[in-house]
């Protein structure tokens, strides 16, 4: 098994780096596995408090469990993946059952700062975004797709968002073997990844 991890601030577009990545890639050869699912259970609080989480911060990700998912799949058995909603700001409770592929690619923002996952990825890619693109993709993304208003999203970022990057997404730019500058979509990285994967594949 080929595990790639792609790391990246919010809003960065490591989800449509990996949409890219396996557009041409036969169906059943790869796996994604998103940080996003092991958001921590926070079904002991009530909306209200699970709205004030420090949600870029490495401890509100079950990396435990995120680690023994990695695990299983590595041993060929399948996994069942929490589902997580951001406007519920909790695990919906539905797991989606996840097979074992020849490859796997973890994303998500925080990946890169823990050191057991690290050890399980192969490849570790970094994808960079100027930090107004981001806060631009995020606004627009945020407000459509996620139930949120501007005011919402500003003081998350302002509170939380930025000085988390700054402190633990950032530097896990040091542990990547490739860096995508994704400012505009980039084809070229994208392809060049693909081909890794497909001679794995062949
Ligand atoms: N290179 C790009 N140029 C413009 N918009 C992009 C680019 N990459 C991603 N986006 C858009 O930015 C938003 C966030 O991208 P997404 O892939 O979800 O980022 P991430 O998974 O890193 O948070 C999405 O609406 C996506 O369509
Ligand atoms: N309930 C939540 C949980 C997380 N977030 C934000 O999501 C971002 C990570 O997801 P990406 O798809 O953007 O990589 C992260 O920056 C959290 O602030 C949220 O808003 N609500």
């Amino acid at each position: 098994m080929l595990i790639i991890g792609i790391g990246g601030g919010t809003g960065s577009g490591k989800t449509t780096v990996v949409n890219e990545i396996i557009k041409q890639l036969p169906e059943n050869e790869v796996g994604i596995i998103s940080q996003d699912s092991y958001y921590n259970d926070t079904s002991h609080l009530n909306y209200e408090q699970r709205t004030k989480i420090n949600f870029d911060h490495p401890r509100s990700i079950d990396f435990d469990l995120l680690c023994e998912h990695l695990k299983e799949l590595k041993k060929g058995n399948p996994i069942n993946q929490p589902v997580y909603s951001f406007v519920k700001h909790n695990r919906t409770g539905d797991t989606i059952h996840t097979l074992p592929r020849k490859v796997m690619i973890v994303e998500g923002i925080l990946i890169l700062t823990n050191t057991e996952l690290r050890k399980m990825f192969d490849i570790n890619i970094f994808v960079h975004a100027d930090s107004d693109e981001r806060l631009i993709r995020r606004i627009k993304r945020d407000i459509t797709q996620r139930g949120r208003d501007i005011d919402e999203v500003l003081a998350r970022y302002q509170n939380t968002l930025k000085p988390m990057h700054e402190q633990f997404i950032e530097p896990t730019k040091e542990f990547a073997d490739i860096i995508i500058p994704n400012n505009r979509y980039n084809t070229v990285a994208v392809d060049i990844v693909r081909t890794i994967i497909s001679e794995r594949l062949a």
